[in-house]
């Protein structure tokens, strides 16, 4: 039981019935459309920026350097670091991490502004992405210009950036509550220059699957370039929105390690992975280190002194903890009823709890021949009758369990203990 502390694999009834674990076809790879990137997409890792906006952050340049290291290894395209304007320390720390010679490239984000993409070609990053907000809440309130400022300061800087020969990214802060006209005129505008890449910014968490779906889909209709995602969890919809992002043509997708960001964050990246998995699984495993997802979210978790959730798609400490009865006898003969992610693939194994009344004689039966025991069936559900007995008075641990199931074994008269053998000479008086 979760609350009982078991982590994946380490106690209890671990699933060995089905030890080549084989996934049947896969309804949800679906067939493909022409416009989807699902099984063709490319990761913005963006712990080093969005993540740092986490409230509990604080990133020293050694850490930085680890979770670059790690993230490069990992295999994710890029990796986006803070605005190298944001501090002193912050301009040093870019320069030593695109000094590193890291597979990933490295960029970093800054508003668009021209003193600001100096910087940041002076940081000797590989790309830069560009941002200003395009909602009339941000336009109001926060900078104050209107889009026709907007677009022509976007096309000095591109042009600047550009010119430099790096990569260049133009996104609108707050894309989903900005007007659809003024957002594709402006992205219209900066394609024709040459941009490397447009971005949309669900900035305030605000957006639906549907409504992400159909604007990258529009998007995608008047730009050439590639499109980046970028999508907040205010309400629970950055997985799914990243996931429609793909199908509807983006081609890049922002995320961060536990979604660490500004407020709840955004798409986390081991979710997004978990997701895509099962969408693309080729080209996901083909292409990125999946078991080491676990040390990079423990590495991070750390760093920002936050624990890793108990429901985390993979590594949340139930996440391949099978319970019920029904779910156990089905997990133990093909884990593939009630897994739609292989722990292998990840480098986690499952567990299949037997120490709780929900449980089953199928699951008993497994823990009795872990135990060396040997048992009837009709011994595994009188013993199992047992446990769940006690189970309803009380939580029960492992221990427990196992206690039951060894006295129960042990007071078998002899004649029992020889019939459920079969051979006499195995019986321990
Ligand atoms: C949605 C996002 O996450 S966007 C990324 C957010 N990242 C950051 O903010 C990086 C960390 N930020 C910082 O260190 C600081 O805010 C700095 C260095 C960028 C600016 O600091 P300050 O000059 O002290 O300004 P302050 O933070 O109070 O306000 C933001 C300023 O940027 C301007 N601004 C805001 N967005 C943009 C933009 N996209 N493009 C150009 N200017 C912008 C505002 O108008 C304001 O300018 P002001 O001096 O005229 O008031
Ligand atoms: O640069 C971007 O595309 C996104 C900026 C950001 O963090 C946001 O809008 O939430
Ligand atoms: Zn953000």
């Amino acid at each position: 039981m979760c609350g009982d502390g078991l982590s994946n694999g380490h106690n209890g009834t671990t699933s060995g019935v089905n030890g080549g674990f084989q996934q049947p076809p896969n309804p949800y790879t679906g067939p493909s459309d022409y416009l989807s990137n699902v099984a063709n997409f490319k990761i913005i890792e963006s712990t080093l920026r969005e993540g740092e906006q986490f409230a509990n952050a604080y990133f020293d340049t050694e850490t930085k350097i680890k979770i670059a290291k790690a993230l490069d290894a990992f295999g994710v395209d890029y990796i986006e670091l803070t605005s190298p304007v944001a501090s002193e320390q912050s301009f040093q720390d870019c320069k030593a991490i695109a000094s590193l010679g890291l597979k990933a490239k490295i960029l970093t984000h800054i508003r668009c502004d021209i003193g600001d993409a100096k910087k940041a070609v002076e940081a000797g990053v590989d790309g830069v992405d560009v941002v200003i907000g395009t909602s009339k809440h941000l336009r109001e309130h926060s900078h104050g210009k209107d889009m026709e400022y907007i677009t022509k300061t976007a096309l000095e800087v591109i042009e600047y950036i550009k010119g430099t020969g790096l990569e260049v990214r133009f996104s609108s802060e707050d894309s989903f509550r900005s007007d659809l006209v003024d957002l594709l005129s402006l992205y219209k505008a900066v394609d024709k220059i040459g941009v490397n890449r447009v971005g949309i910014a669900d900035t305030v968490g605000c957006a639906s699957p549907r409504q992400v779906y159909e604007l990258v889909r529009t998007l995608r209709g008047v730009v050439s370039c590639d499109i980046e995602t970028h999508f907040h969890h205010d309400t629970g919809c950055s997985i799914a929105n990243a996931f429609c992002a793909l199908e509807a043509g983006a081609t890049h997708v922002d995320t961060s390690v536990l979604g660490i960001g500004e407020r709840n964050g955004i798409t986390p990246l081991g979710g997004f992975l978990a997701r895509m998995v099962v969408s693309a699984p080729d080209y996901v495993k083909s292409k990125y280190k999946l078991h080491m997802i676990k040390e990079i979210e423990d590495l991070v978790a750390e760093a920002v002194q936050v624990n890793t959730p108990f429901n985390n798609p993979i590594t949340g400490f139930c996440a391949f903890t099978h319970k019920a009865g029904i779910h156990a006898k089905a997990i133990l003969n093909n884990p593939s009823t009630y897994e739609i992610l292989n722990p292998a693939d990840f480098g986690l194994t499952r567990y299949v709890h037997f120490a709780s009344r929900l449980t089953g004689w199928n699951a008993v039966k497994t823990r009795v021949q872990q135990l060396g025991l040997n048992m009837t069936d009709d011994q595994c559900k009188e013993v199992t009758a047992k446990i769940k007995a006690l189970a309803d008075v009380r939580p029960i641990a492992i221990d427990d369990a196992d206690s039951i199931i060894r006295t129960y074994h042990l007071e078998l008269p002899h004649a029992e203990k020889i019939a459920a053998n079969g051979h006499a000479e195995h019986v321990v008086a």
